[in-house]
């Protein structure tokens, strides 16, 4: 179960594992978002959200200093980006093997341990254990030497998730780690996240499409939308009046059985949570 977002003791004076300033980035002419300002400390956890094509998935690019930014800075652990960070584990938007992929679950979880990937790998029993209790704990223990092109959606997505957490990153990238997953895989998938971030201290920042499953986590909302950029809590951001100027329209945020649904999103903008209550529940 997670626990409830508490606000993080010292995190005011906790030097920042991730920090932006005054960033802003476009590709050419088009500019997606500026103005960007945000500090995330160790367990922290930041939701990004916004509408397709806001610039959600092009922020993590820059995070992992594989998309520069038009304007500003982004530090990890007071150090400028750089592609490969160890400090920072990725999981990638999801996307199947393929079929034939002959790399077993075990193998695939092993090759997130640090120093495998730079060809320094750690002795082998240690590698062992860690690749062990990973296995337990994204429940992969039935397939471990199943190839990975064989499994279910879910059953790769808690893998690619294992894969990112045995490493040591101080800070977890996610991208859309819960869309296509059944409300169990959904429920299993963020409270490992959630985990990892109480019990290791990681810091989390996970674009979403729908902020419901991870409302009790989430400290930190990022909001992309219009070429602007918004950072708060929940309570903050998530209004009728912040989303209504966001979007330069009269957009109504509701609160419903401790969910968020928000009515009245231009056409093009449903994403980022619940947009009618026909749809509760539903991925868009
Ligand atoms: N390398 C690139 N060069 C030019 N345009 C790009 C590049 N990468 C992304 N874009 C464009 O920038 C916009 C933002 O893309 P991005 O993937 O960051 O958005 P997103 O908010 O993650 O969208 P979605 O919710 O649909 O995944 C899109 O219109 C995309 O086509």
């Amino acid at each position: 179960m997670a626990t409830p977002a508490v606000p993080l003791s010292g995190a005011a004076t906790a030097a920042p594992v991730l920090s932006i300033s005054d960033a802003a980035l476009g590709y050419g002419d088009r500019l997606l978002w500026a103005g960007l300002d945000l500090d995330v400390v160790a367990g922290q956890f930041v939701a990004v959200l916004g509408p397709n094509g806001s610039g959600k998935t092009s922020l993590l690019r820059a995070i992992l200093g594989t998309q520069p930014l038009t304007r500003g800075r982004i530090e990890i652990l007071g150090e400028p980006v750089r592609r490969g960070h160890r400090s920072v584990g990725y999981v990638p938007q999801q996307h199947l093997a393929d079929r034939g992929t002959p790399l077993r679950a075990r193998d695939f979880l092993a090759l997130g341990i640090d120093g495998s990937r730079f060809g320094l790998p750690l002795p082998s029993a240690s590698r062992r254990r860690k690749v062990e209790a990973m296995l337990d704990t994204v429940a992969a223990r039935a397939f471990a030497g199943t190839r990975i092109g064989d499994l279910s959606g879910g059953e790769q997505q808690r893998l690619r998730i294992g894969q990112a957490l045995i490493g040591d990153s101080s800070l977890l990238l996610c991208d859309e780690p819960l869309i296509s997953l059944d409300l169990n895989q959904q429920r299993a998938v963020s409270d490992l996240i959630d985990a990892s971030r109480r019990d290791q201290d990681r810091a989390v920042v996970m674009i979403t499409h729908d902020v419901n499953p991870v409302l009790d986590m989430v400290d930190t909302v990022v909001y992309l939308a219009n070429g602007q950029a918004r950072v708060g809590t929940v309570e903050d951001v998530l209004t009728s009046e912040v989303l209504s100027d966001l979007y330069e329209t009269p957009v109504e945020v509701i609160r419903a059985r401790g969910r968020i649904i928000v009515v009245g999103l231009p056409d093009h903008a449903h994403e980022g949570h619940e947009h009618a209550p026909h749809h509760e529940g539903a991925d868009h």
